[in-house]
């Protein structure tokens, strides 16, 4: 019948892509219910609201003063990072060497990209990574997923190869590739407290290559008259080695610790940093991997900034499987050999359904 291939999901995702101004265009056009194509029938209505219920629950806070100079400092960040990264996955870093200003201009960056025009966002509109280097999109799986996530989302590859500002969007070039520098350093020191939280070499992970490859993803959370209705980004893990997340005051993520969602506490100049896929993949299952989504809200819209590591550069070719030091013959390997581009197009295919990635690599 004709009418019903109107109505059909696959169209109404298409009508949405085309328009090419995202949910934030819905939101500006002024909607003030959810269409179904953002219904996620998996939230639970008991869970959907931010709750203090388990907020006796302590994420872990780690303060990065002194690490690189003060022997006992150092040990007692080295085993707070490993009960983190073996428990919830999750932990907050303060003092971390990054200046606030960054932090902040960085936000208002992307507030900035999200800030202009419908037409001047639309330039940079694409899902074809292979033509442009940034590709701003809603629902990088909006194809395959479910349901579609209330979010929009710039993303660039950034590392090893730094772009040059004029392949970047003018409003936020600078602090895009300012800040990169900076979560580069970072991410150098943090891969070597993991290495060291591992009772390997401090250099073991760098040498791996696992600090060298950023790609940044710039979210946009716009505000959303039915919350309880749709998800910011629905559960899943994250498809890396690591990833530090930059987000402005507005709560809304959560981590799935011990079977229970907890929010993420917004701590002022803190970054989030999580383990990903890849690092519990060669860590053998030691550090774990852990589910987080993100909730939307009716008042305001969210910013955050998600920098993955993982190396772009050597994606077809290198191969990663369990650290040789991480297993033995009572602890034998639990994942094949992969490829970072088979990895990732896994990731791709099946697109944040809420299932594990990493499942499909196991032995
Ligand atoms: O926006 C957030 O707080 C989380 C983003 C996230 O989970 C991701 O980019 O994978
Ligand atoms: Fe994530």
């Amino acid at each position: 019948m004709a009418s019903s291939i109107y109505n059909t999901r696959e169209t109404e995702l298409k009508a949405f892509d085309e328009t090419k101004t995202g949910v934030k265009g819905l939101i500006d056009s002024g909607i003030t219910q959810v269409p179904r194509i953002f219904i996620n029938p998996q939230i639970d209505p008991q869970q959907a609201l931010i709750s203090s219920a388990n907020a006796q629950l302590e994420f872990p806070l780690l303060d990065l003063e002194g690490v690189s100079d003060d022997p006992i400092k150092r040990n007692a960040v080295v085993d707070a990072v490993r009960e983190a990264s073996e428990t919830w996955g999750f932990f907050q870093v303060i003092n971390h060497g990054i200046p606030e200003a960054v932090l902040e201009d960085m936000i208002d960056g992307v507030r900035r990209f999200f800030g202009q025009d419908d037409e001047e966002r639309k330039k940079w509109y694409t899902r074809d990574l292979k033509k442009s280097r940034v590709a701003y999109n809603s629902n990088f799986d909006l194809y395959t997923a479910p349901s579609a996530n209330w979010r929009d989302t710039v993303f660039c590859k950034m590392a090893p190869n730094l772009p040059q500002p004029e392949e970047l969007p003018a409003v936020c070039s600078d602090i895009m590739i300012e800040y990169t520098k900076q979560v580069l350093k970072l991410g150098r020191s943090l891969f070597q407290l993991l290495s060291e939280a591992l009772g390997l070499k401090a250099d073991h992970l760098v040498d791996m290559k696992c600090a060298d490859g950023v790609a940044m993803l710039m979210h946009y959370y716009p505000k959303c008259p039915q919350p309880e209705l749709t998800l910011g980004a629905s559960k899943h893990a994250d498809s890396d080695f690591l990833t530090v997340l930059l987000t402005d005051q507005v709560r809304g993520l959560q981590v799935l610790y011990q079977n229970q969602w907890v929010d993420v506490p917004f701590v002022p100049g803190a970054l989030v940093v999580n383990i990903g896929d890849l690092l519990q993949l060669v860590t053998n299952d030691r550090f774990v991997s852990a589910d987080h989504r993100v909730l939307v809200n009716s008042s305001s819209s969210r910013v955050s900034v998600a920098c993955f590591f993982r190396n772009a550069t050597t994606r077809s070719t290198e191969l990663y499987w369990p650290i040789e030091e991480l297993v033995s013959e009572d602890d034998p390997p639990r994942y094949r050999a992969t490829t970072l581009e088979e990895y990732i197009t896994h990731v791709r295919s099946k697109g944040l359904d809420g299932t594990s990635a990493l499942s499909q690599f196991r032995v």
